[in-house]
């Protein structure tokens, strides 16, 4: 089976309904990131695997304010890293004007040219007439993939939401394994991470055929280092050597962006490792997917 997998940001103003729409669409299949401290610091809100497809929710990633030290931090690495989100669901009131919080987030949209759905939600409480009136607002402030009118509250609109995400999200491996809770999903950060350095260091010769495996994780006992091991698979030999790079120049790159970005995320010392494989067909080959799901395992 082929998978897909993307990592989606629920933005908006304060309670416009993201939390509530996060929970209607998790429902029951939810895999609640656990309640260990630093999972919360990942941002990692639930992940959603239903077939072939995997949804990694994340909780707005660099749109909002710093509110603490901490946020500050994870603001700027997050921005940096994963601030590529995949997707993101826009969600507003059903009438009003924009506020400045807002219309910041347009520009953000517009700046990093995001894929995002404009999600207009509580429209229980409007007539069905003032829902075209505030589609013919909107919908001129940003190229928005779709617009969909729901009600999280009467259940409507949420299939469309699921369906519109469905259709955009790209081959991929499951980041989580399909059944299983994780409790680490900071190790799905550390391979974001990496394959984020990848794509910023060489973004035309390697596209998205891609994947990062962390092989280990594990903190030592005595000294506070965290110790990485990473596996970066890629299609080609030839690709193989341009990551790698001369003299091993390239990986090195991506490897010590990649340790400063995650120091200041984990807030530890990191010795990482990398080493790139081949694997001519890893978006088709199951037992690799496998793997690289079972890696997250605790
Ligand atoms: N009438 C109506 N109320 C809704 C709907 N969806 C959410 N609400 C209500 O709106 C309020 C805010 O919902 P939340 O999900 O907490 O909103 P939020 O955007 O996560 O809020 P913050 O955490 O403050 O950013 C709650 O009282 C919800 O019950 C809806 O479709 N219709």
């Amino acid at each position: 089976m082929n998978t897909k997998s993307a990592f989606v940001a629920i933005v908006g103003k304060a309670n416009v309904g993201k939390s509530s729409l996060l929970n209607a669409l998790l429902g029951e299949k939810i895999a609640i990131v656990s309640s260990k401290p630093q999972t919360t610091r990942t941002r990692i809100t639930g992940v959603l695997t239903e077939g072939e497809l995997q949804l990694v929710f994340l909780d707005t990633p660099g749109f909002h304010k710093a509110k603490t030290k901490l946020s500050g931090h994870m603001n700027n690495v997050v921005t940096n890293s994963i601030g590529d989100v995949d997707l993101v669901l826009f969600v507003v009131e059903p009438k009003g004007k924009m506020n400045e919080e807002e219309l910041k987030l347009i520009e953000t949209f517009k700046q990093r040219k995001l894929l995002v759905f404009l999600v207009i939600n509580k429209i229980d409480l409007v007539e069905p007439d003032d829902i075209l009136v505030r589609i013919g607002e909107l919908q001129d402030l940003y190229d928005f993939e779709a617009v969909i009118p729901i009600s999280v509250t009467e259940k409507s609109g949420l299939d469309t939401v699921m369906e519109e995400l469905s259709a955009h999200t790209p081959e991929g491996p499951h980041y989580f394994p399909d059944d299983t809770l994780t409790d680490q999903p900071e190790r799905v950060i550390a391979g974001e991470v990496i394959r984020e350095k990848i794509l910023r260091n060489m973004r035309d010769e390697i596209p998205h055929g891609t994947a990062v495996s962390i092989e280990k994780m594990r903190e030592r006992e005595e000294g506070g280092i965290l110790d990485i091991e990473a596996n970066i698979y890629c299609e080609k030999d030839s690709h193989k050597g341009m990551i790698i790079g001369k003299g091993g120049s390239m990986l090195k790159k991506i490897a010590s962006e990649a340790r400063a970005d995650l120091e200041e995320f984990l807030d530890v010392k990191i010795n990482l490792k990398c080493w790139v494989k081949v694997r001519d067909d890893w978006r088709n080959n199951e037992n690799i997917i496998r793997s690289l799901g079972l890696k997250f395992e605790g």
